[in-house]
């Protein structure tokens, strides 16, 4: 596999969307196919789990959640990300297994090493060249959700300590693969953020 695979990883409103839109511009610019995606949704199928998981009205029990998200997770990884890195192209991702990890691990409160394990046997082991950790206090990433005046999916409606959790072990994970992740603090501004990442993405085209 010749492609690069990089992974964008945070609470809700970290910021991620905002800085592949600008790695993705980057990338093209110095020539590089790029397939920006995201999990959950990055498929047809995934576009119907991330409305059950994101909007369902009824009560779906943690270990049904994780599911969802590995269910995806598979999906999207063998038919979109596997054939793009095979044809050497540059897969920028908004979330990935991480992402279950600190949500349904840390912020369910389920075996986060099983829950790792799920995700491993859903993609076949295939792991991001780089993942970036765009680190925010749980206080200002809501206040930015709340300026964003639209309604809350399940996950954004949980409460702080929920998404403290998240956001520990977000930090935890990056610091046991230090070599794997780049963690930028995301209340800086956008472009000084989008300068540490393609400065950390540069070496890898
Ligand atoms: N560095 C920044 N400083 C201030 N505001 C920012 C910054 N980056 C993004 N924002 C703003 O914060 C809000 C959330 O940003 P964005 O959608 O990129 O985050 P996200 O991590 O993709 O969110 P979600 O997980 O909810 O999809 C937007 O209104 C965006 O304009
Ligand atoms: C991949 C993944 C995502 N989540 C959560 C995190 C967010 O709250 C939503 C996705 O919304 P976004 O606007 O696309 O960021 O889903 C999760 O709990 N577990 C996962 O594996």
């Amino acid at each position: 596999m010749s492609g690069v695979f990089i992974t964008l990883e945070g609470g809700d409103g970290a910021g991620k969307t905002t800085q592949s839109t600008l790695l993705e511009e980057w990338l093209t610019a110095q020539g590089r196919v790029v397939v920006r995606t995201r999990e959950p949704g990055g498929t047809d199928f995934g576009t119907e789990v991330r409305e059950i998981v994101l909007h369902s009205r009824g009560f779906i029990t943690p270990r049904a959640e994780a599911l969802l998200y590995a269910a995806d997770r598979a999906q999207h990884i063998a038919t979109k990300v596997r054939p793009a890195l095979e044809r050497g192209e540059v897969v920028v991702q908004d979330r990935y297994l991480d992402s279950s990890v600190a949500y349904q691990g840390a912020g369910r409160v389920l075996d986060a090493e099983e829950i790792r394990e799920l995700s491993l046997w859903a993609v076949e082991d295939l792991l991001p060249d780089l993942t970036i950790l765009l680190d925010l206090d749980e206080t200002a990433a809501r206040a930015r959700l709340d300026s964003a005046d639209k309604p809350f999916d399940r996950l954004e409606a949980e409460k702080g300590e929920f998404h403290a959790r998240v956001r520990a072990a977000f930090l935890a994970l990056a610091e046991r693969e230090p070599a794997r992740f780049l963690v930028v603090d995301a209340a800086a501004d956008p472009e000084t953020i989008a300068a540490s990442i393609r400065t950390r993405v540069a070496p890898l085209l």
